[in-house]
């Protein structure tokens, strides 16, 4: 059975604009549920603390929207890495957003919901961060293509580089590197809305996702937050697939009882359940990691989940507590971070930032924009392949790492992005 996509006719019938400019879509599916949001406007922002000052945004506008019981409110964010990033972090605020999923005879189902936030509300919101703007537009500008892509080899080096600070450190505590490569490729406007399909349609388990021009389909949920519950699934400690059944289930059992990997993964668990300790009350503060088994790639899983405990934060405040965690910063975070700033040529924009959606209550799903590509604008445009995307993939880098093995993860990493743009 082929999931409902943005491409089927009665999906598109209903969209008030059957050809958004890509960068102005946005979309949000996992299997057979699929959200796409359209027209409205977009607040960006920059600097440090951006995410409480998205989440402190986004109330101030609810709150100046004055709901009636039965209006609905959402928004969709996706936020930079770094606090110094070139680019800024986006939340999209759509005029309407439509849920389209199959009733249980298979048939598909939509349903459109009206955007209950104001463009007033949300300007006068805007107006109390001098370093937020809000554009009249459903699109955000396109960062400019950065020419500064890693080969396999250069790729190689950095690991060797991480690998000596990691020895020279020892003494500083810096114990693991979260470090990312990118590669840009030309491809045309059409192939990015193919591109949603197929990764809704190869990859069911994760988050297909496109805000401001992020594509991507991730496994990690960073936070979820219902009626005052926290989830969260934390990644860290990674496998390629075998080619055979029998090399995959040795790879899967390789990462399963995998010293260096199954510390990587207890260091990443713990960073997110301190970071969670002071305000929510954990179920089970370490539980066992399991594999989560995707089809490019095996990694060790662990679920966090517990109540919010007092407070009226949304799930940004929540994330806000979390970024960057060990799985695409590194630990301790600040020293891996700056390492990271170091040695990579790349700016990493909303890569490895949370990105998702939350509610008029502050409710939602922010996961970690992971094995995506950002939609850049190129200084020479090809006229006959008219989008330029940007993919970037990493991996955690720990004393005893082999250069080859990263070199085959990201490898392994890229190629969901890479197939469903039709170029692997
Ligand atoms: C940073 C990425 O993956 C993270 C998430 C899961 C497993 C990871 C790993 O095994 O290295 C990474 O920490 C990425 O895919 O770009």
């Amino acid at each position: 059975m082929s999931v409902p996509s943005p491409a089927d006719e009665h999906v598109r019938a209903l969209m008030p604009d059957p050809d958004p400019e890509f960068a102005a879509a946005i979309v949000w599916a996992r299997g057979d549920d699929l959200v796409l949001g359209h027209g409205g406007v977009t607040v960006l922002l920059d600097g440090p603390r951006r995410l409480t000052r998205l989440s402190a945004l986004w109330r101030r506008a609810v709150e100046a929207s004055e709901l009636a019981p039965d209006d609905r409110a959402r928004a969709w964010v996706s936020s930079t890495f770094a606090d110094d990033s070139r680019e800024p972090a986006v939340l999209r605020v759509p005029a309407t957003w439509m849920r389209v999923s199959r009733d249980v005879q298979g048939r598909p189902q939509t349903e459109s919901t009206r955007q209950a936030v104001t463009e007033a509300a949300l300007a006068q919101a805007v107006a109390e961060d001098p370093r937020a703007r809000l554009l009249r537009s459903a699109a955000p500008p396109l960062p400019d293509a950065q020419e500064h892509a890693w080969d396999d080899g250069q790729y190689a080096r950095a690991v060797e580089r991480i690998l000596d600070l990691l020895d020279e450190d020892a003494a500083t505590g810096l114990r693991k590197v979260v470090i990312s490569r990118t590669e840009t490729l030309a491809t045309t406007a059409r192939a990015l809305w193919r591109a949603v399909d197929a990764l809704r349609s190869e990859y069911p388990q994760t988050w297909v996702f496109a805000v401001g021009g992020l594509l991507g389909a991730t496994p990690e949920m960073l936070a979820t937050l219902r009626d005052g519950r926290v989830g969260s699934v934390v990644l860290a400690g990674s496998m390629g697939r075998g080619a055979t059944p029998e090399a995959d289930a040795a790879a899967r059992e390789r990462l399963a009882t995998h010293e260096r990997l199954a510390d990587e993964h207890r260091w990443a668990a713990r960073s997110v359940c301190d970071a969670l300790a002071d305000v929510v009350d954990l179920d089970e503060a370490h539980p066992e990691p399991s594999v989560l088994t995707l089809p490019n790639v095996h990694h060790l899983a662990t679920s966090v989940t517990g109540r919010l405990t007092g407070g009226e934060g949304t799930v940004l405040d929540v994330v806000a507590r979390m970024h960057p965690t060990a799985a695409v910063g590194g630990t301790p975070t600040d020293a891996a971070v700056e390492v990271i700033g170091r040695v990579e040529p790349v700016d990493r924009g909303r890569y490895a930032g949370p990105v998702g959606w939350l509610d008029q209550d502050g409710d939602g799903e922010i996961a970690l924009a992971l094995r995506c590509a950002q939609q850049v604008r190129a200084a020479e445009p090809d006229p006959d392949l008219s989008a330029v995307m940007r993919l970037h993939a990493g991996g955690g880098i720990v004393a005893g790492a082999v250069a080859e093995e990263e070199v085959a993860e990201i490898g392994a990493k890229f190629s969901p992005m890479r197939r469903a743009l039709g170029l692997g």
